[in-house]
């Protein structure tokens, strides 16, 4: 039998033995760099880290203290800082367990070591961040005095990548200041990521917001310093220089000219920060990304999650100390504040929309002609956004591109289409009659001029149906109509197999031979009655029937205004007439602009072919096999 694992059995009794897991470490930092951390490049965001986190750890216990990191490029990377620093104890503790951090208690509280800082005040949390180092170097050495107890000796802590570690005191007067300087001798694998310029670019991308001093030192001596204070908060001559100052960021940041900045500030969550509103339009498909900074540190340049889906017209640039990254730190942690500042950040943006069309309509129209599927989207949930926008909207109508307020005010009744497809059926023709019809086909539409009535009393809203249309369009005269019942007898037989009815009218523009009022409805009955055509059981055949009876069908409206049915109402012979009859149906199947199917597409084709057939062989043309004169 088996003994379990950590058990020993001894004189009958189990012998229980505590062990300690073994860490791999070189299997753990291959999984930080392979699965926790996008690029090898973290490393110097986790050493800035540490040192910021050590600054302000000191000098929230000794205030005035110096606040100042340098980082030093060359064949050994350095970076010290004016810090809390560690004694020997601390780096035991702290620096060589995984997992431990002075920032952090067991229990997630504020650690004794954690000082006079506020937990709101520090970045790390995890206590791996030293770990990145070890993705570009085989060994960290580790230099600190404690400001906390200025008498403990400094100390040297070496840590390779094999998990081992040495720790030595060093006499009192080798490091003079406290404070701590970490050096790694990189990888020549490693060499893309630390090399003089890449580190001072990789400090200004994590760095630049960061609130202490922090200078990268090259090789040959030239010292730059890589953060200032952030856009927001830099003074400003007068508003309109602010504004400038805010757009020029903008366009460092993400590339392009902001229609506004609006600035963001939620003292609950110690968020600041602007959104800037892009110019054109953009693709509500595509994510909004943001560039969120934690206490100044840069946590990512395309976090999702800030906003709504619906502010998808801004970018952000935004500082905040209360929001939790994720463990690579490189995204937002979705939790409770993060919904909280979502929702406070969309009501900002919100009221921002507000005040524009109270104050500034020019803006708002320059906003709306980029963005107006974003206003539309936050209109129909907003009953106070919609009374203060529709009247802005632009919206597809049988009068142009206009503005619903506009459109109510020409046309008491409004028909509004459910597809866009129906729209462009009846839009020339509706609109020749004075029926005035607005496309409700595009995302939002429909349900938005449905709302009209709410915010415009006594305006009319109807569903277009084809009836509406038809009603709305002349009859010929009826001597026409009796002329033309031959031939409208032939067409209602050829397309009335397609579930399509036929109807003579007089409408304009007279250069349109035919109308087909085609909706969803009728579509599905045509689908319907096909399914009823196959369905052989009784019961399904006679319900399938009976739907058939009550649903509306398409209608193809022939114009009698138009030359060519006025000719066509007159053909006599039974073939040609049928072939024109499939023709007009055909053409305008493909003026709906909708898929079409493959019974339609071969009727499509008959039509086409036989009219080639009588064109080739009308009077004067080549005669018909058969025909040729031989008798045959
Ligand atoms: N420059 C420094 N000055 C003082 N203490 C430091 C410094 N760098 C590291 N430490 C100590 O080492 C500990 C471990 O650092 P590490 O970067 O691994 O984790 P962390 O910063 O606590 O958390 P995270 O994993 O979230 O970065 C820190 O909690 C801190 O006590």
């Amino acid at each position: 039998m088996n003994t379990p694992a950590g058990s020993r059995r001894e004189n009958g009794t189990d012998m229980t033995e505590a062990r300690t897991f073994q860490v791999d470490l070189r299997g753990l930092v291959d999984l930080l760099s392979h699965h926790l951390y996008s690029s090898p490049r973290v490393y110097l965001r986790e050493l800035l880290q540490n040192a910021v986190d050590a600054v302000t750890a000191r000098t929230a216990a000794e205030p005035g203290s110096p606040a100042r990191i340098t980082i030093r490029t060359g064949p050994e990377l350095g970076i010290t800082d004016t810090g809390i620093g560690l004694t020997e104890r601390d780096v035991h503790t702290f620096l060589a367990t995984i997992g431990r951090s002075s920032k952090r208690a067991a229990g997630g509280t504020l650690d004794a070591a954690g000082l006079a800082a506020d937990r709101e005040d520090l970045i790390g949390q995890f206590g791996i961040g030293l770990l990145a180092c070890f993705v570009v170097a085989d060994e960290i050495t580790v230099v600190s005095r404690s400001a906390a107890e200025p008498d403990a000796p400094p100390v040297e802590w070496r840590g390779r990548s094999d998990g081992s570690y040495t720790l030595r005191t060093l006499p009192p007067g080798a490091v003079r200041e406290p404070g701590t300087t970490v050096r790694l001798t990189p990888r020549a694998d490693a060499a893309e990521w630390t090399g003089g310029d890449q580190v001072l670019s990789l400090a200004r991308h994590y760095g630049s917001l960061l609130r202490h001093e922090v200078t990268v030192v090259e090789q040959n001596g030239t010292a730059t310093r890589i953060n200032r204070p952030a856009p927001w908060d830099r003074p400003a001559a007068s508003p309109h220089a602010r504004r400038e100052a805010l757009a020029e960021h903008c366009r460092e940041v993400f590339g392009f000219t902001p229609l506004d900045t609006i600035e963001l500030d939620l003292p609950a969550v110690g968020l600041r920060g602007v959104a800037h509103v892009l110019p054109t339009p953009v693709s509500p498909a595509q994510r909004a990304e943001h560039r969120v900074h934690l206490k100044g540190m840069l946590l990512s340049e395309r976090a999702e999650g800030l906003l709504p889906d619906w502010a998808f017209f801004v970018r952000c640039v935004v500082d905040t100390t209360a929001l939790r990254p994720t463990a690579s730190r490189e995204a937002l942690y979705e939790d409770a504040t993060l919904a909280a500042v979502r929702d406070a950040l969309g009501d900002r943006i919100r009221d921002w929309l507000a005040g524009l069309a109270a104050a500034d309509p020019d803006l708002l129209h320059r906003f709306l002609a980029a963005h107006h599927l974003a206003a539309k989207a936050l209109a129909r949930f907003d009953d106070d956004l919609l009374r203060l926008l529709l009247p802005w909207l632009p919206f597809e109508t049988t009068d142009g591109q206009v503005t619903l307020e506009e459109f109510a005010r020409n046309h008491p009744v409004i028909a509004v289409t459910r597809t866009v497809e129906e729209f462009r059926q009846v839009a020339p023709v509706a609109g020749a009659t004075g029926l005035g019809v607005v496309n409700g086909g595009y995302t939002y539409d429909f349900d938005l001029v449905h709302r009209l009535p709410e915010i415009r009393p006594g305006s009319q809203v109807t569903e277009l149906d084809p009836a509406t249309v038809t009603a709305h369009l002349d009859f010929a005269d009826p001597a026409a109509e009796l002329a033309a019942a031959p031939f409208l007898a032939v067409a209602r037989d050829v397309v009335g197999a397609h579930g399509c009815d036929v109807v003579l009218r007089s409408f304009q523009p007279a250069t349109a031979p035919a109308l087909l009022l085609d909706n969803r409805e009728a579509r599905h009955e045509r689908t319907r009655a096909d399914l009823a055509g196959r369905v052989t059981d009784g019961v399904w055949s006679d319900i399938l029937g009976a739907l058939r009876a009550e649903t509306p069908r398409a209608q193809l409206v022939l114009n009698h205004l138009n030359p060519l049915v006025g000719r066509a109402t007159g053909i006599t012979a039974p073939e040609l007439a049928r072939t024109t009859a499939e023709a007009l149906y055909g053409q305008a199947l493909l003026l709906a602009r909708r898929p079409l199917t493959s019974r339609e597409s071969a009727l499509l084709n008959r039509a086409f072919l036989s009219l080639l057939d009588h064109a080739m062989f009308a009077e004067g043309a080549a005669p018909r096999p058969g025909q040729d004169g031989r008798g045959e």
